[in-house]
């Protein structure tokens, strides 16, 4: 006889609504201990709004959740929820401010005679860390720390809880490769001693690597539960399109998602750049010293009617370089060019005014008013070309006219145009500020990881929108850390510690291995990464 475990966490019959949104849609989940769940779905499916719920963030209008079979604390209170389970969110929660010992206790520092015991938090935040071979010093700052070095000071705290149960919301979308790995170890150590884990991803390869089972998300319904041995990833994706694992593959299904994509776009580039026979950006020996990683001695061009990628670790200088080309940042030495003419270092405006859109690397910083609307957003860089009359009035009619084709070619998922950004959900913002960097039509795109947090079908959506673009004569420069969005691209620089190692052709036509080890710094394979026409950088080839 098998026994029945009490699941670690139930929340049945869960409804969410905000507004006319139905974000849940009568959901049952079970979380069992010793077992990791997958959660999957498109973007707007209502991944986040269940996790809120589950860590106690906001009440259901329906439903209950249960711990071990009790009723869940009430609504807002935070400390008896945090102690039932730990979450750790896409954007690290931890406080820049206080050491790594004192965020691993955060809530609940040791005392002794009401004092807090000092020598204790230390000693057990160093024994924690040193347990999961982290090698993250508990004196220091959280403000010095990495992303992964964060994650794992989030899940230290988890671990130091004593928790059994775990939240990991899209966790590993800011790591990189050995990263990802190191983290899928330490959450199989935790599974295997019992936490029940909830693991969010649109990194579909990640759920069939770490997942015993995968609940999919559909419009607010969960539309299936089963466990991942039996799944391929097109079911998968099935599920998340169309509520059934049978149907098309990912390929065909992406393929029909992107031809309206391709057709409808009002995208136009009124650029001399081709004309002219000249670059639309030329980068001259920068060098940069920069928190987002440093540059020595880069140069590279863009020409109209030419997607370039350039792809490296988090510390290489890609999204330096990114800012530098888009006049976020000035570099230390070196030129910038666009349609031929010099830029102002670290002058967004001018760069504005000379044509250069910009996707962010933090949307939520950089790339929507989250107060405005989403017409308002999209709509932003061409207020000048909408408003009429004498006293330049923007009527909202226009301005929803203007955005609505973004809006549909994207698939955005939101109420109405009139809703804030800042409601929407994380992948549609990214979408909105996809669509704000092209409505102005610009001569040169520079995009820095624009698929990041999107789900699989509308990343095909993005990519596509940037490559109308470039089919229409713009230079696109797209910084990123996913090997897949090189695809795309017409070529590929490697970029490894603020230098340019190697350059290969794009269109997926090179060895994911060898660009692994190339982007990671590994020099005896940049040669055999894809049939490259030779790197650009200031040595070719050097790797350091
Ligand atoms: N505070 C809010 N006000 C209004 N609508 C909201 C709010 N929060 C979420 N929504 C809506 O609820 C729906 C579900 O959003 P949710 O963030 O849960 O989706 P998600 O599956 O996490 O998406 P993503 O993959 O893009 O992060 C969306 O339509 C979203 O616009």
């Amino acid at each position: 006889m098998t026994a029945v475990l009490t699941p670690a966490v139930a929340a049945r019959g869960i409804h969410k609504s905000y507004g006319s949104t139905r974000a849940l849609r009568g959901v049952d989940v079970t979380l069992a201990p010793g077992r990791c769940l997958g959660l999957v779905g498109r973007n707007g499916a209502g991944k986040s709004t269940l996790v809120s719920i589950l860590s106690g963030l906001q009440r259901p209008d329906e439903g209950e959740v249960t711990f071990d079979g009790e009723a869940a604390p009430p609504a807002g209170a935070v400390h008896a929820w945090r102690a039932k389970l730990a979450t750790v969110h896409q954007h690290s929660m931890i406080v820049p401010e206080l050491t790594v010992a004192e965020n691993v206790f955060l809530g609940r520092l040791p005392r002794r005679r009401r004092r807090v015991d000092w020598r204790a938090v230390r000693t057990e935040a160093a024994a924690v860390l040193g347990e999961w071979g982290s090698g993250v010093d508990p004196a220091r700052a959280c403000r010095d720390l990495s992303v992964e070095q964060r994650q794992i000071v989030e899940l230290a705290r988890a671990v130091a809880s004593g928790t059994k149960v775990l939240l990991l919301d899209e966790p590993t979308a800011a790591l990189e490769r050995e990263a990802v790995l190191r983290l899928f170890t330490r959450v199989r150590q935790l599974v295997d001693a019992g936490v029940a884990v909830l693991y969010i991803s649109h990194h579909l390869e990640e759920v069939f690597d770490i997942c015993d089972d995968v609940a999919v998300l559909r419009d607010g319904e969960l539309v299936l539960t089963a466990p991942t041995a039996g799944l391929s990833t097109d079911g998968l994706v099935n599920a998340m399109v169309h509520g059934h694992v049978g149907g098309p593959t990912e390929t065909e299904l992406a393929d029909q998602a992107s031809r309206t994509a391709v057709e409808d776009l009002p995208v136009h580039v009124e650029s001399a750049d081709a004309a002219a026979g000249r670059p639309v950006l030329e980068l001259r020996g920068l060098t940069a010293a920069s928190e987002y990683g440093d540059l020595d001695g880069v140069s590279l061009t863009v020409a109209p009617g030419e997607s370039v990628g350039v792809v490296g670790l988090i510390s290489s200088g890609v999204v330096t370089l990114g800012r530098i080309a888009a006049g976020i940042e000035s570099g230390d030495e070196g030129e910038l060019l666009v349609g031929g003419a010099g830029l102002p270092g670290g002058d967004r405006a001018a760069a504005l005014e000379a044509g250069v859109g910009y996707v962010p690397e933090d949307r939520r910083t950089a790339g929507y008013v989250g107060a405005l609307s989403v017409a308002e957003n999209m709509t932003m860089s061409i207020t000048d070309r909408l408003s009429a009359g004498r006293l330049g009035v923007l009527g909202r009619r226009r301005m929803h006219e203007a955005a609505q084709p973004w809006a549909d070619s994207l698939a955005l998922v939101a109420s109405s145009l009139a809703q804030q950004v800042a409601d929407l959900s994380g992948g549609n913002q990214q979408k909105v500020t996809v669509a704000r960097a092209l409505a102005r039509d610009p001569r040169l795109v520079v995009a820095i990881t624009p698929t990041r947090g999107v789900d699989v079908v509308s990343k095909e959506l993005l990519l596509q929108a940037l490559r109308r673009a470039v089919d229409a004569g713009a230079g696109l420069l797209l910084a990123t850390d996913e090997l897949d969005d090189l695809g795309y691209c017409d070529r590929v620089l490697v970029l490894v510690r603020g230098r340019i190692v190697a350059e290969v052709p794009g269109g997926g036509r090179f060895d994911r291995t060898a660009m692994i080890a190339a982007i990671e710094g590994v020099a005896s394979t940049i040669g055999s990464i894809g049939a490259g026409r030779g790197a650009t950088s200031e040595e070719p080839g050097e790797t350091p």
